[in-house]
């Protein structure tokens, strides 16, 4: 009996996968049985084998494939020795730990009965057992995807994606100004949503499309491309995660919009690259190809005041006869680890900024697990620096036209705005100072990353020097929770007045997609909405 095993925190799914694929071939050399009973509340999975003493990994293992909630006991069920053989099972019990990872198992586990043909609670002997491979299940929590693909599930958030004109309009411009990629060609629409980007191949004159979408959205979609039977008929929907479902034929060309705030935010971009590896032909496009993290350091001190004062809140010492002050360096932290989402003035940009490229076409999926960006910036001014504030732009390199889409502060502000991470101790910088850091960027399994944020200037004054002293400071933070400040309209400076329409003229083209990937993104569109032309 063993009583102290580890605790498996992370609530996944359950998951099907062979029993002979969790052990290591050495400890079974013939298939081994495993039994599952559920009664509801707790779980119990049996792993039974003739003639090997299965390892304790072995239970180990199956434990953490059901990753549902702390496992109670690992234990020796049953054992007999006929002399010849010894048969063992061994037994981990799951026990949840609440109703609601309850019930996502109980569904799970009804659907997983029903795939494998099994009547009441126990696998059928002999059964080659148990879970999946589903790479979104494995590193994805399920109440995180759950909540992500009831947000998509919504006509409401789809619309707010479509009324982002710079969004859709660069995306519309991007594919019928390089129509030459779609005539005749399969093309996957990876996270269709609405449906759009494949209607949009459609009239590019593609052969077919594959509209890929894992929430209740695909319902929707099928309805908008059977009410356009003429773009319609060249598109089929599939509701799934791309990471599971399966596909006729290879692609020529993938089409999808995984970029979140920072670009890596809901953690889709890795969906997008497994979708690459599983349906694109070797020769396939991209669109888009490659994305760019821009980053720079700012000064706003009305930012920082504004951030500062929301926990002085905790300085009461008498709220209604309560000191709350022991809860006051608590807030301050909290409200200091939210990044900041908003459209800010790019004159609070006190350096030139740098970027760090994402190849879309190369990148392998792991490597976006963790994000390591070493920062350098030459100050332009003598300034308080307040934080790093980050932005992104993506190419579509058509064969025809390579397109911008930016989200640059002082371009026509986008739905994804820009994003701040807000130092508690700001440092000081002199005009033609050094600041030197790191941008760590860890992903984790709320589809979103924790943000490590280091900013450090040598002083001068006394002992420069020597070097100079070093003032740094750091800052944690989670992508998952920005604090969004947008109480007003806030749009900077629109300057140009055209309609919406795709232009070729301002586009460099470059066959060298590192070249290209050095240049500046022109910004593709004046804006037309009118609430930013009012603001
Ligand atoms: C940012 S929205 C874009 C929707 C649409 N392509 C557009 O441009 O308007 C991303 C969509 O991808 C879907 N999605 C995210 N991850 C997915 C996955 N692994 N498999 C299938 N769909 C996914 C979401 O449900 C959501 O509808």
């Amino acid at each position: 009996m063993v009583d102290s095993v580890p605790q498996f925190h992370s609530h996944t799914e359950f998951i099907f996968a062979s029993v002979t694929e969790i052990s290591s071939p050495s400890s079974l050399s013939s298939p081994a049985t495993a039994r599952f009973s559920y009664d509801g509340s707790t779980a119990e999975l049996r792993i039974q084998h003739e003639s090997h003493q299965l390892p304790l990994h072995v239970d180990l293992q199956a434990a953490q494939l059901f990753k549902l909630g702390p496992v109670r006991s690992v234990c020796l069920l049953e054992g007999s020795d006929t002399g010849k053989q010894t048969s063992y099972s061994k037994g981990v019990t799951i026990q949840f730990r609440n109703e609601e990872e309850s019930d996502a198992f109980h569904c799970v586990f009804q659907k997983g009965k029903k795939k494998f043909n099994v009547q009441g609670g126990d696998l059928p002997n002999g059964t080659d057992v148990i879970a999946s491979t589903s790479k979104f299940d494995q590193k994805i929590e399920s109440s995180s995807a759950k909540m992500y693909f009831h947000y998509y599930g919504q006509l409401l958030h789809q619309q707010n994606m479509l009324q982002d004109y710079v969004r859709t309009g660069s995306y519309y411009a991007a594919v019928m100004e390089n129509r030459a990629d779609f005539v005749g060609r399969v093309v996957v629409d990876v996270g269709a949503g609405s449906g759009i980007l494949s209607l949009f191949a459609a009239q590019a004159g593609a052969k077919h499309v594959y509209a890929v979408e894992a929430s209740e959205m695909a319902g929707y979609a099928q309805k908008l491309i059977a009410g356009n039977p003429f773009l319609g008929q060249r598109i089929t929907v599939i509701k799934g995660k791309v990471e599971d479902v399966e596909l006729p034929v290879k692609a020529d060309i993938l089409i999808s919009e995984p970029m979140g705030t920072l670009l890596v935010n809901e953690r889709m971009l890795e969906s997008y690259v497994i979708a690459r590896d599983r349906f694109l032909s070797p020769n396939g496009k991209m669109f888009p190809t490659v994305g760019r993290i821009h980053m720079a350091p700012f000064s706003d001190e009305y930012l920082f005041v504004e951030m500062a004062n929301k926990s002085m809140f905790w300085q009461q010492q008498n709220y209604y006869g309560v000191d709350l002050t022991p809860l006051h360096g608590t807030a301050f932290q909290g409200y200091f680890s939210q990044p900041v989402v908003d459209a800010f003035d790019p004159r609070l940009l006190i350096a030139p900024s740098m970027f760090h490229v994402i190849d879309f076409t190369k990148i392998k999926e792991e490597e976006l697990y963790e994000i390591d960006i070493p920062l350098r910036f030459i100050s332009n001014v003598g300034a308080r620096v307040h934080g790093l504030a980050c932005w992104f732009d993506v190419l579509f390199n058509g064969s025809t036209v390579q397109r911008w889409l930016t989200t640059a502060p002082g371009s026509p502000t986008t739905h994804w705005y820009q994003l701040r991470c807000v130092l508690s101790q700001p440092i000081y910088v002199m005009a033609g100072q050094e600041i030197t850091g790191r941008l760590h960027l860890i992903a984790h399994n709320a589809q979103s990353y924790t943000i490590y944020l280091t900013l450090s200037a040598k002083s001068w004054g006394p002992g420069a020097e020597q070097g100079g002293i070093l003032q740094t400071s750091s800052c944690k933070l989670d992508l998952k929770e920005p604090y969004y400040r947008m109480s007003q309209p806030q749009a900077y400076p629109l300057t140009q007045d055209q309609p919406l329409l795709p232009t070729q003229d301002m586009h460099i083209q470059s066959d060298d997609l590192d070249e290209l990937m050095q240049q500046p993104s022109p910004n593709s569109y004046a804006p037309i909405d009118s609430h930013m032309k009012n603001a």
